[in-house]
C-alpha cells in the first residue's frame, strides 16, 4: 500500500481477506479533486490547512482548553466501538403506533457503553491506560461552549475553503463537527452515514478502509429499525462466510491519514476506521453535511440511491407490520422463487 505521506510498515497493519486499492492523495488545489468529489469518489486532500488552527490540539492542550463541560465518552471491553443508537429502542416500541417507555422486547448486547466525563478525567485515564484495560473513545460534537481558546481555534478554521466545497458540490447544511479522541488500536467498525463527510485528521494516524455503496450486498447491514442501523453485521477481521457468503466479493480502497490530511468520505460509502501507531492516541474532527437536493434523477440510478430506496422499503414495511420480525418473512415470500 503506497502512501507517500510516510513509509508505513506493512507488518504493523492487520491483513484482510479482501483486496484493497489505494485512495488517491491529491493536493487540494489539484483540479482532479473536485472531479472526484463530484463523482462521489473518496479522495485525500493535502495542504488545505482546513484545521491548521487545531494543529496544536494534543491531549495537554485540549485538557487545558476544552472547558469544564461533560463530554460523551464510549467505553469498550474490546477494540471495537460499534455505534449503538439507543433512540431506536424507543422507536421500535413506537412502530406498533404505541410509545412505550418500558424496556425493549429484545435485549441487545451493547459493544460499547456510553458515559460522560470531564476532559481532565478523560485525559488522565488515557495517559494511565495500559494493555488489558477497557478502552476509551471521546466522541463529542463541538459547540460554542467548548472552551474559549478552542472556540477561537475553531473560528480560525478555513471556513472559506470548506464552505466553497459545500457550495460547489451542492451539499446541504453543515450538521455538526464531531471531535474524536481515541486510543491507538481503537476501531470504528464498518458502517455508512447518510451525510457527506470531510474528515480532518489532527493528531496521530488513522487507517481508513472504504467500500462503495454498491457493496451493500457484501456487507449485510443490520435492519433499519435495529440500534446498529447503518452498521455492517460482518466482522471484517473474522469473516463468517456461512452467514455472510457474499463477503468473498468484497473489495475496497484504503488510505492512512495523518495530521493535516482531509479525507472525503462520500455519503453512503462504507468506512472502517482504525487509529494506528506510532502515536498513543489520535485526534480527528469531521465535518458532516446533509445531502444536497436530489435534482434531476438520471437512469440507471446509482448504488447509493438503491440503498436509500431499500431503507425506505424497510421503514415502510416495519411501519405496516406490527412486528419487525415479520418484515423478513414477507420479503422472502415476495422474492424467493419469484424473481
Ligand atoms: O466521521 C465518521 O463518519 C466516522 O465514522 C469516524 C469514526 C467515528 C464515528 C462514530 C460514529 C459512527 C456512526 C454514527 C455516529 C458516530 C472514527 O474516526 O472512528
Ligand atoms: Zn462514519
Amino acid at each position: 500500500m503506497t502512501t507517500d505521506n510516510t513509509d508505513w510498515h506493512q507488518h504493523d497493519f492487520k491483513k484482510y481477506s479482501f483486496p484493497l486499492g489505494d485512495i488517491p492523495r491529491l493536493h487540494h488545489t489539484d483540479p482532479q479533486v473536485d472531479e472526484l468529489i463530484k463523482k462521489k469518489q473518496p479522495v485525500v486532500l493535502t495542504g488545505s490547512n482546513l484545521v491548521g488552527a487545531a494543529s496544536k490540539w494534543d491531549l495537554d492542550y485540549l485538557e487545558k482548553n476544552m472547558g469544564n463541560g461533560e463530554f460523551t465518552v464510549f467505553i469498550s471491553e474490546t477494540d471495537k466501538f460499534k455505534f449503538f443508537d439507543e433512540k431506536k429502542l424507543v422507536e421500535i416500541r413506537s412502530v406498533a403506533g404505541v410509545h412505550v417507555k418500558d424496556r425493549p422486547a429484545k435485549e441487545y448486547p451493547r459493544p460499547a457503553k456510553s458515559t460522560t466525563m470531564k476532559i481532565q478525567e478523560f485525559a488522565r485515564r488515557l495517559r494511565e491506560w495500559k494493555s488489558g484495560d477497557e478502552r476509551l473513545y471521546l466522541q463529542q460534537a463541538l459547540n460554542s461552549s467548548s472552551g474559549a481558546s478552542v472556540v477561537q481555534d475553531f473560528i480560525r478554521f478555513r471556513w472559506d475553503w470548506v464552505t466553497a466545497k459545500q457550495k460547489l458540490h451542492n451539499w446541504g447544511k453543515l450538521t455538526y463537527n464531531l471531535l474524536l479522541i481515541g486510543l491507538e488500536g481503537n476501531v470504528t467498525p464498518c458502517h455508512y452515514d447518510e451525510q457527506e463527510n470531510l474528515f480532518a485528521q489532527i493528531h496521530g494516524h488513522k487507517r481508513c478502509i472504504l467500500f462503495p455503496p454498491e457493496q451493500f450486498e457484501c456487507l449485510y447491514p443490520h435492519p433499519v429499525w435495529h440500534p446498529h442501523d447503518r452498521q455492517s453485521q460482518v466482522d471484517l477481521e473474522n469473516p463468517d462466510l456461512s452467514r455472510f457468503p457474499k463477503m468473498t466479493n468484497l473489495h475496497g480502497v484504503q488510505t492512512v491519514v495523518g495530521p493535516g490530511d482531509v479525507l472525503y468520505i462520500p455519503i453512503y460509502w462504507w468506512h472502517h476506521i482504525e487509529s494506528v501507531k506510532p502515536a498513543k492516541y489520535s485526534v480527528s474532527l469531521n465535518f458532516w453535511y446533509k445531502a444536497g437536493p436530489v435534482g434531476q434523477v438520471e437512469y440507471p440510478i446509482k448504488g447509493y440511491q438503491k440503498v436509500a430506496i431499500m431503507r425506505n422499503v424497510e421503514k415502510m414495511l416495519a411501519e405496516a407490520m406490527q412486528d419487525p420480525e415479520e418484515v423478513g418473512t414477507l420479503l422472502k415470500t415476495l422474492v424467493l422463487g419469484r424473481f
